[in-house]
């Protein structure tokens, strides 16, 4: 197969067309959206495997949304001067709308905010979305009907999505013109709202046909409560906090692996190091590396505190192996924090203005501001960055002899062929890639346009943009996880063969690298022999198909995934 078609065959799981309950894990498992504890597992969950959603029956919710709806048609009736409601929007807010404009207000808002641009965002992205609308308008503190929010309930669990662009929000209004795509698709407005049905394009009113549903007319403020939040860009942050949390789980197994083969001590991971620096994610990180090297032929145990000289190498392991719990830990904590963060954004309403119907009151402010979702966005991407930057220098010492401990250069399997060149252009490869990594870890957030819309958006987050380059980074970090799982398995297989004098490296690695280490091969198709290394002779495989295979099955959250589930669980517990 050549690597074209090799990578068109390969589509990431959340590139496909949704079609519906995929993943059967999920088919008798369903997500309850209203009850205010939305996890980012179950957004994924419900984004990528098609784990169907049902709105909550709490009667106190649904009342709540009631009366909200009841406030605001009170509100029209008498004339009151509400923001959106009854007056124009942004910096046209002292435009007094009459009721009998009032619904078309609504409407009229979807047209002018179509304006987006560029690429389509994955639909797992815009699912994800759907369903954080949904959950944000069941606080009742929105004015919108529950008609309409079922409308997202029906769409999410048929596998309808609406096509929503890459470009259009500054973050600021929450994501107006992304959003205006999803709500025009929701209500039918017109053929030129296009949706994904169950892997087919098709215009909006004939997909509503499809599902049984008549378009459906806007009444005031549900055009507002619609388009006026962070959805958008809060889902596509939490799918990325998903994907950075299994990135950085592999990148603990890619060092587990590097470290033995570079044929490191455990000695830095013992834990009287770390109970005197006792941050949570240094503790963390050391405690999984010395587990995760347990039991390892490959490795020096001298966790009995005890150390030799070696002759012209060094007595204690260079920084990237010996400091690695502290360089690990500040990225494991913010990436929690981060996690954080991004849930509650999920469990927030965030449009305006808010309505109180118990003390029949609304009130005029700024949820919708997504500074949240920019900064931790910005903070993802520079983690990414860190991690990258680590791995690079290990792959650097795995390939030269004078810091490996005596690996052959470049990590060459069959020295004999003189022409073999090992795994040179591999190097290359992940070297043309860490440096755009740590590029992208630059903010957004601070470079925002201080004079948007007539001024009234004059501060404004980027949080959507900054979302989207997150996505962008974290599926590069894909191909470069591919690369160093490469440099991992082929460096354990020339350890073993110096420690056993074959190439077998089940027989010497940590039962925690273990898994890892066969899933990759098996992923690549290529398994373990005495006899060989992963990598022999030069042409005797395309590397680039490798990477390929091994980063589809990172996107697919498929076998090398699975291998380090234990690292992921227990990364989610900090
Ligand atoms: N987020 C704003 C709502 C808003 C602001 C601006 C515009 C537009 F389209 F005119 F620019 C629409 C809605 C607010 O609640 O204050």
């Amino acid at each position: 197969m050549n690597t074209l078609s090799l990578q068109q065959n390969i589509t990431r799981s959340w590139q496909v067309p949704f079609t519906g309950n995929s993943n059967s894990d999920n088919l008798n498992s369903i997500v309850t959206v209203g009850d205010r504890n939305l996890t980012i597992d179950e957004v994924v969950n419900v984004a990528r495997h098609g784990t169907q959603v049902r709105l909550t029956d709490n009667v106190d919710i649904l009342k709540g949304v009631q009366a909200s709806c009841d406030y605001i048609d009170r509100a029209v009736e008498t004339g009151q001067p509400i923001y959106g409601v009854t007056s124009g929007f942004g910096g046209m807010a002292h435009v007094v709308i009459s009721r009998e404009q009032a619904a078309e207000l609504q409407t009229n808002l979807i047209w002018f905010l179509k304006s987006g641009a560029g690429a389509r965002l994955p639909l797992a992205d815009v699912r994800a979305a759907m369903l954080l609308r949904a959950n944000s308008h069941l606080y009742g503190a929105s004015g919108i009907r529950l008609e309409l929010i079922q409308r997202i309930e029906t769409f999410l669990n048929a596998g309808v999505t609406p096509y929503v662009y890459e470009f259009g929000s500054i973050g600021a209004s929450g994501d107006l013109v992304p959003l205006s795509y999803i709500t025009g698709a929701l209500i039918g407005l017109d053929p030129s709202f296009t949706v994904d049905f169950d892997g087919r394009e098709m215009d909006a009113p004939t997909a509503l046909c499809r599902l049984g549903l008549q378009p459906l007319q806007l009444q005031p403020k549900e055009g507002l409560a619609m388009m006026n939040g962070t959805s958008v860009m809060t889902a596509i942050a939490g799918n990325c906090v998903y994907d950075a949390r299994v990135l950085l789980a592999l990148a603990m197994g890619v060092h587990a692996l590097a470290i033995q083969g570079l044929y490191g001590t455990n000695q830095s991971f013992h834990p009287f190091i770390h109970k005197h620096k006792p941050h949570p994610g240094q503790l963390w990180a050391a405690d999984q590396m010395f587990s995760l090297l347990k039991g390892s032929y490959l490795v020096r145990e001298e966790s009995d505190g005890k150390h030799e000289y070696r002759g012209q190498e060094l007595i204690q392991d260079r920084y990237s192996l010996r400091c690695l719990p502290q360089y690990m830990g500040p990225i494991v904590d913010g990436i929690s924090e981060i996690a954080e963060q991004i849930e509650l954004e999920m469990n927030s309403v965030t449009d305006n203005p808010l309505i109180d119907a118990n003390k029949q009151a609304s009130y005029h402010g700024g949820n919708f501001l997504g500074q949240y979702v920019g900064v931790t966005m910005d903070r993802l991407r520079y983690y990414i960055g860190l991690l990258a930057k680590h791995i690079d220098v290990q792959i650097a010492l795995l390939v030269s002899p004078e810091f490996s401990n005596g690996l052959p250069p470049s990590l060459v399997g069959n020295l004999e062929r003189k022409v073999n060149m090992g795994l040179k252009g591999l190097q290359i490869s992940g070297n043309s890639i860490m440096p755009l990594l740590t590029f992208y870890g630059n903010s957004l957030a601070d470079r925002f346009p201080t004079h948007a819309e007539q001024f009234n958006q004059n501060i404004n987050s980027q949080g959507y943009v900054s979302a989207n380059l997150t996505r962008r980074s974290v599926d590069i970090f894909q191909y470069y996880m591919a690369i160093a799982l490469m440099f991992g398995v082929q460096a354990a297989d020339l350890r073993t063969y110096k420690m056993t004098g074959h190439y077998d490296a089940r027989t010497c690695l940590s039962t925690g690298t273990l898994e890892l280490y066969a899933a990759v091969r098996q992923v690549v198709g290529h398994q373990p022999t005495s006899l060989r290394p992963y990598i022999w002779n030069d042409n005797e495989q395309s590397l680039d198909e490798h990477i390929a295979l091994i980063s589809a099955d990172i996107a697919a959250g498929g076998l090398i995934v699975q291998a380090v589930s234990d690292i992921l669980s227990s990364l989610k517990s900090i």
